[in-house]
């Protein structure tokens, strides 16, 4: 997505003010520009940047910087803070209470994503455990009610809408108070997707609305909406109070840019983004990571908690002890590859990395890399316990590299190819172990498996080593063949 250029763009723009001998002003100024000029190419509205600008060079005022404080350092820390302001102008004052029926309403431009988003909202809340229900106040596309059907039947939560009233206020009134009466705690209403020129549909909105008192209205925008967005999203909160931002399509080719604008234009937060069609592909957003994402400066707590949700505690003592011994099975690497694979595209795993931006991902060969961790793992069921526990890859003769070739229905080429994957994990392996240096010992011995965080040191280290991505992709099955 054109966000991570957008990524990219900005932490060059701080590798170059990096590069330079001293910071003066004359260097802070073209460092601005180049990220003034990166956030306009991705759509931010024109005067968000240029305030951004001013504030920046208000706060780092490099004639009264003390010698001996790192200037790079200040004026990273401000570019981070006023990105954060903008995206994060602070937290919706809704939160949901047992006992009580919260009512959500969504609304946005036609096609923003309002249908789905309302799925994957009440199937967020339902998994962690609160009562949702879906009214579809959408009477204006034939359809809306049979997609939201679908959705909220796959998703086992209960729904109201009908197929022959026309008031999309009767309809919002009579669902919500039918789930009212049910307990549910959460009630989203979906409505008509509307543009700022139909001044009757945004009546018609106003009136839903006024109906059915909201606790909270959420804009959903389109990522893709580019410069459009400000004003389109001021046109909405003028009408219904928007409380919080879901920007969608964050997975596509979308400028992104536009997200800021929203949220300046609605001084509301934006709470969650749309990664892709489905249920799950949602993710809760948070400023800050995502403007330290955007900096190159990476996320560890996001990577923290992406890691946390896939790799079983339990699993930890026993490769730890292992681990520091020094012995990297086949084994560990087929757990760590599992487990790699369950994190979801590698691309958006490696973006959570400080210093690693997705711009320098290989292009276009997602599915290539996670076909060929796939691989591996076929090939390593075929493996014997004696050959997965051992740590010496001089026992892969011939015959065995043969039958594991047979039994997981793979060529020759292709066992040799993961032998040698294994060869160059376990000589990194012997000598790396940045990322425990990088955090915390309680933090990393509490998340982390062994294996994986010498994995990652791995990465971190060769990144630094090598300067480029290239063996580190390789190592995670997207390198040269
Ligand atoms: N790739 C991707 N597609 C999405 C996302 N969210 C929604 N879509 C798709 O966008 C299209 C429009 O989504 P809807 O949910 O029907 O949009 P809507 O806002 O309810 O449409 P109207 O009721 O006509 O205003 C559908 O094809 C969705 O599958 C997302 O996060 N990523």
């Amino acid at each position: 997505m054109v966000l991570a250029q957008l990524g990219g763009s900005i932490s060059l723009a701080l590798q170059q003010m990096n590069k330079a001998t001293t910071v003066d002003q004359k260097v802070l100024n073209e460092c601005l520009n180049d990220i003034a000029r990166a956030l306009l190419q991705a759509d931010v509205q024109f005067k968000l940047v240029s305030d951004m600008l001013t504030n920046i060079k208000r706060i780092v005022n490099l004639d009264d910087i003390p010698t001996g404080l790192d200037k790079r350092k200040i004026i990273q820390q401000a570019i981070s803070k006023e990105l954060c302001k903008i995206l994060d102008p602070g937290k919706p004052s809704f939160t949901l209470m047992k006992g009580k029926s919260s009512v959500v309403m969504f609304v946005g431009l036609q096609g923003s994503g309002k249908t789905t988003t309302c799925t994957k909202y009440a199937y967020y809340h339902h998994k962690k455990g609160w009562k949702p229900a879906l009214v579809c106040a959408d009477t204006f596309r034939a359809g809306a009610f049979d997609q939201l059907k679908q959705n909220a039947t796959k998703a086992k939560i209960p729904f109201y809408g009908s197929y022959t009233e026309s008031d999309p206020v009767r309809i919002a009134v009579e669902g919500v108070e039918r789930f009212k009466k049910e307990n549910c705690d959460l009630i989203i209403v979906d409505t008509s997707g509307r543009h700022k020129q139909e001044a009757a549909l945004f009546e018609e909105m106003r009136q839903v609305s006024e109906a059915t008192k909201p606790d909270l209205v959420i804009f959903v925008m389109d990522s893709s909406i580019g410069q459009a967005a400000f004003d389109q999203a001021q046109a909405f909160k003028q009408s219904v109070s928007v409380g919080a931002v879901i920007v969608t399509k964050m997975d596509g080719h979308a400028k992104g840019g536009g997200a800021l604008s929203a949220v300046a234009a609605t001084k509301s937060p934006v709470i969650f983004i749309g990664t892709g069609e489905h249920m799950n592909e949602f993710e809760v957003f948070d400023a800050k990571p995502f403007v330290n994402r955007l900096l190159g400066m990476g996320d560890w707590s996001g990577l923290m908690d992406k890691i946390r949700e896939v790799v079983p505690i339990d699993q930890q003592p026993e490769y730890h002890e292992k681990l520091k011994e020094g012995k990297f099975t086949f084994r560990i690497m087929i757990e760590s590859v599992q487990n790699i694979l369950q994190i979801g595209p590698i691309g958006q795993f490696l973006s959570t990395i400080p210093g690693f931006s997705e711009e320098l991902m290989p292009k276009g060969n997602e599915k290539e890399i996670q076909a060929k961790r796939q691989r591996y793992v076929t090939m390593m069921d075929s493996m014997t316990n004696e050959e997965l526990d051992s740590c010496d890859p001089k026992i892969m003769n011939e015959s065995r590299i043969m039958r594991i070739a047979r039994g997981s229905g793979r060529n020759l080429r292709e066992v040799m190819e993961m032998l040698e994957e294994y060869k160059r994990i376990a000589k990194m392996l012997s000598n790396m172990s940045a990322l425990t240096r990088n955090m915390s010992a309680q933090a990393t011995s509490n998340v982390f498996p062994p294996q994986m965080l010498k994995l990652m040191g791995g990465l971190q280290n060769l990144m630094k080593q090598m300067g480029s991505t290239k063996d580190m992709m390789g190592m995670l099955g997207g390198g040269k063949k």
